[in-house]
């Protein structure tokens, strides 16, 4: 079978786009893998798929699989550019797109320059729906990572994170600690794993080794997930630039019971046919 896509990324972070409303196809977890696969496929962090509302409440559906195989929750970057896709597809010309995922409803806002706002719902701590194993909730706990105690804030945005602090991210063998970090026994679904270094309280430097891909140009949900622990520690004010090493995101988060919110840019690199 002969599948149309387009290969996008959001500040580094790409993505096959598959629109499954134009065509039809069943893709197995091997397919996924393939059209991922940097070497014999297209290659890309994630792929999305673009599919019609389960309910007349929203627009789209949205999907979203690892380079893994795997699906999962949430992605921020790649609602960025479903937002992008779906207009410049004229399967939409709302400016204010609402999709389904996994983990619920968002709000997608195109901008007159292209950027798109997202509003990610409100991050989750309960340790039970992140998954993390923990007796209690807190601010922060001390987890033993490959023989290191590292002091990590969890969360989920839809998707878990565990975030550490770090002096320098350049100085990271990210390779090493995040994979440790990725697939630890405390989070049974494993986690995308962030560490931030604080360079003023309205600017982070942010690497991320991300579930089931490994260490990622950005991560959107990562850069939300940062910016909310690095608030509730007090080291971040409201509105934070988050320089990841493929570009930067903006991050708002008003506090408890508020959405955070999220802009950033998308690119369309290139449109093609693969067989499947
Ligand atoms: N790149 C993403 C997150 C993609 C999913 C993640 N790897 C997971 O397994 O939860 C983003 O921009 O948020």
């Amino acid at each position: 079978m002969l599948l149309k896509f387009t290969k996008m990324h959001g500040a580094g972070n790409d993505f096959v786009v598959i629109d499954l409303i134009s065509q039809r196809a069943r893709l197995r977890s091997r397919d996924i893998r393939k059209l991922a696969d940097r070497h014999f496929g297209v290659g890309c962090d994630q792929v999305l798929l673009v599919e019609p509302p389960g309910s007349p409440e929203v627009d789209f559906r949205y999907r979203i699989f690892n380079a893994d195989g795997g699906e999962v929750e949430q992605c921020g970057n790649g609602a960025r550019c479903f937002a992008r896709f779906v207009r410049d597809k004229k399967l939409t010309a709302k400016r204010d797109i609402s999709v389904e995922t996994a983990a619920g409803i968002i709000v997608l806002h195109v901008r007159e320059n292209n950027q798109v706002e997202v509003n990610m719902g409100e991050p989750v701590f309960a340790p039970e729906q992140v998954p993390f194993e923990a007796p209690q909730q807190a601010d922060c706990y001390a987890v033993d990572v490959a023989g290191t105690e590292l002091e990590l804030g969890v969360l989920s945005m839809g998707n878990p994170h565990a975030v550490h602090r770090v002096a320098d991210t350049a100085a990271l063998d990210l390779d090493h600690i995040g994979r440790q970090l990725e697939s630890h026994p405390r989070f049974p679904q494993r986690v995308n794993a962030g560490f931030m270094q604080v360079v003023t309280a309205n600017e982070i430097n942010l690497r991320v080794y991300e579930r089931g891909v490994g260490e990622t140009l950005a991560c959107g949900t990562g850069a939300c997930a940062a910016v909310v622990y690095g608030l509730l520690r007090g080291w971040l004010s409201d509105t934070v630039t988050v320089n990841l090493p493929g570009g930067k995101l903006s991050i708002s988060w008003a506090g408890s019971g508020q959405p955070v919110i999220m802009t950033g840019p998308t690119a369309t690199v290139f449109e093609g046919t693969i067989r499947i």
